[in-house]
């Protein structure tokens, strides 16, 4: 996931865009970029970082315009510590384009093969979001041929998009001198979502940054629906995808999201709570209420789950970690070495909380096992009795191909075992897991309308058809750098502040 957001106005954009991407730092802390557009002129400046260390006075100075595009970045392919595949991505023909994408391709190795022999286009880093922008750009070129470049011509090109590529995307781009196109991949699986204040119309990632940046949120973009914005603030949108399913990523509710946000329909706080709830309706079966004295939630996402479980099972609820504001979210860092370090500087046991209770720990997922192992141990060093865990989303035993980092079924403490074998590696007492249809009812049951989830990580079953082994594969191949033996130690000492 990354965070990305484009407006147009009648006014100046580049604070705008920076204050969207402070709400969209969540979805990715790793690089930042902005670009904006001045009589078909693109103004740039993208870096390695998070956004408050990327963007000085001297470069917001430089983003003049009243339309443009901005992306926060956590790297799914290509190297994480590159600057040159920090988004945006810019080529010159046709017009201009520039581009922004949150999610990942599964066919980015066939596409630059045949964009190269084929389409004679270039691509110069291993991004899937370079190829991305260059199968728009050639389709732009294609559909725009002997014609002016109206809303019909961009659609036309959306169409060709979504029949070359596969996986998911969730994309904002900007056509020099022309206007913002929005679009969502036919499956929805990454969210996208438009509001508006006065003549300002605003795209992005999730719903709290139009309501933190004092925008009405009106919809949300539709699977395969592409919606052009003009540069007189005219709003234009077509369905371009044949069979366009709505099947949003369940782990955005899990995790990925912020809990303000409302996503398709269902609000994130509430998808947690409803989480919580059926977790304890689980615990009940495996884990007497009075063999625990306290629950206490492993810090952040999984508060509104812990707290809806501690309540409905008549449980002192207690804040036993407290967190460093100054460290990020350890999940989407690149390397083990780094995310491992991060937990300890992340979170620090209050001893009182623990000492000689029985303890339940609750988190929203157990991905690597990083954060449960060092917790647990945490919990013990500060007298716990009993150490039981229990995890508000089902064990995550495949890899994502959709966009979150975790591409190999080796980095999973889940994959291939046992709840019981899980247990032992993490070191806890018990350990409880929410079971995937409980977790599919109680989000799925927000909103109706929605088909079904990609639940992937959890179930194995990708909704955009087969991924076979050699695709995951190839997936991790483009992963250069972010693999579990590359945290180099100037990573370890600073994880936040590298940029600074
Ligand atoms: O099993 P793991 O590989 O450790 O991954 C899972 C953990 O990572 C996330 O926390 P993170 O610190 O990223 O963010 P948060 O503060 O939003 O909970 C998530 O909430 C889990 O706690
Ligand atoms: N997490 C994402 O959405 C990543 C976008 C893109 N695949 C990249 O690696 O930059
Ligand atoms: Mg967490």
């Amino acid at each position: 996931m990354c965070g990305i957001v484009g407006v147009v106005s009648n006014a100046p954009v580049n604070q705008l865009i920076y204050d969207a991407l402070l709400l969209l730092q969540h979805r990715g802390q790793d690089a930042a970029g902005i670009v904006t557009q001045q009589e078909r002129k693109f103004f740039m400046h993208k870096a390695k970082g998070m956004v408050r260390d990327v963007f000085r006075t001297r470069n917001m100075r430089a983003l003049p315009g009243n339309c443009g595009l901005g992306q926060a970045r956590y790297p799914t392919a290509g190297n994480a510590y590159s600057e040159e595949e920090a988004q945006p991505f810019y080529v010159n023909a046709p017009f201009g384009i520039v581009l922004v994408h949150n999610g990942n391709l599964t066919n980015a190795h066939a596409l630059k093969a045949e964009l190269f022999s084929t389409d004679h286009r270039h691509t110069n880093t291993e991004s899937d979001s370079e190829v991305l922008l260059n199968v728009l750009a050639h389709e732009l070129e294609r559909s725009t041929r002997g014609v002016p470049l109206n809303a019909s011509e961009v659609f036309a090109a959306v169409r060709a998009v979504h029949k070359r590529v596969r996986g998911s995307y969730a994309v904002v781009a900007l056509i020099a001198g022309y206007g913002l196109l929005a679009f969502r991949d036919p499956y929805g699986i990454r969210p996208l979502v438009m509001g508006r204040s006065g003549d300002t119309v605003m795209v992005a990632s999730e719903s709290v940054t139009l309501e933190g940046t004092g925008h009405e949120f009106e919809r949300n973009v539709q699977p395969g629906e592409a919606v052009f914005i003009d540069l007189q603030g005219q709003v234009h949108a077509e369905q371009c995808a044949e069979s366009p399913r709505l099947n949003p990523c369940i782990f955005e509710y899990v995790y990925l999201a912020r809990p303000d946000s409302v996503m398709d329909g269902i609000s994130v706080y509430q998808a947690r709570l409803n989480l919580g709830e059926a977790l304890a309706k689980r615990l009940v079966s495996t884990l007497p209420p009075s063999g625990v004295d306290v629950v206490i939630p492993i810090p952040e996402s999984s508060r509104p789950s812990a707290m809806q479980l501690a309540q409905l099972l008549g449980i002192p609820y207690r804040e036993g970690f407290v967190k460093n504001r100054y460290v990020g979210r350890t999940f989407i860092m690149p390397g083990q070495g780094v995310r491992k370090k991060s937990v300890r500087q992340k979170l620090n046991a209050i001893a009182s909380e623990f000492k000689d209770r029985n303890v339940l720990l609750v988190d929203d997922s157990i991905v690597r096992g990083t954060t449960s192992r060092e917790i647990v141990q945490m919990a013990r060093d500060a007298g716990a009795r009993k150490v039981y865990l229990a995890s508000a989303a089902p064990p995550v035993r495949y890899p994502n191909v959709y966009g979150i980092d975790m591409p190999t079924k080796d980095e999973l403490v889940a994959h291939g075992r046992t709840v019981e074998e899980i247990r032992a590696i993490i070191g806890c007492d018990a350990l409880i897991y929410q079971d995937v249809d409980g977790m599919k009812k109680a989000i799925g049951s927000l909103n109706p309308a929605i088909h079904g989830f990609d639940a992937s990580c959890f179930d194995g079953v990708y909704v955009t058809g087969d991924i076979s082994e050699g695709d995951i594969a190839r997936l991790n191949e483009r992963r250069v750098g972010g693999s579990e033996d590359d945290a180099d130690s100037s990573r370890l000492a600073l994880p936040n502040a590298e940029a600074a």
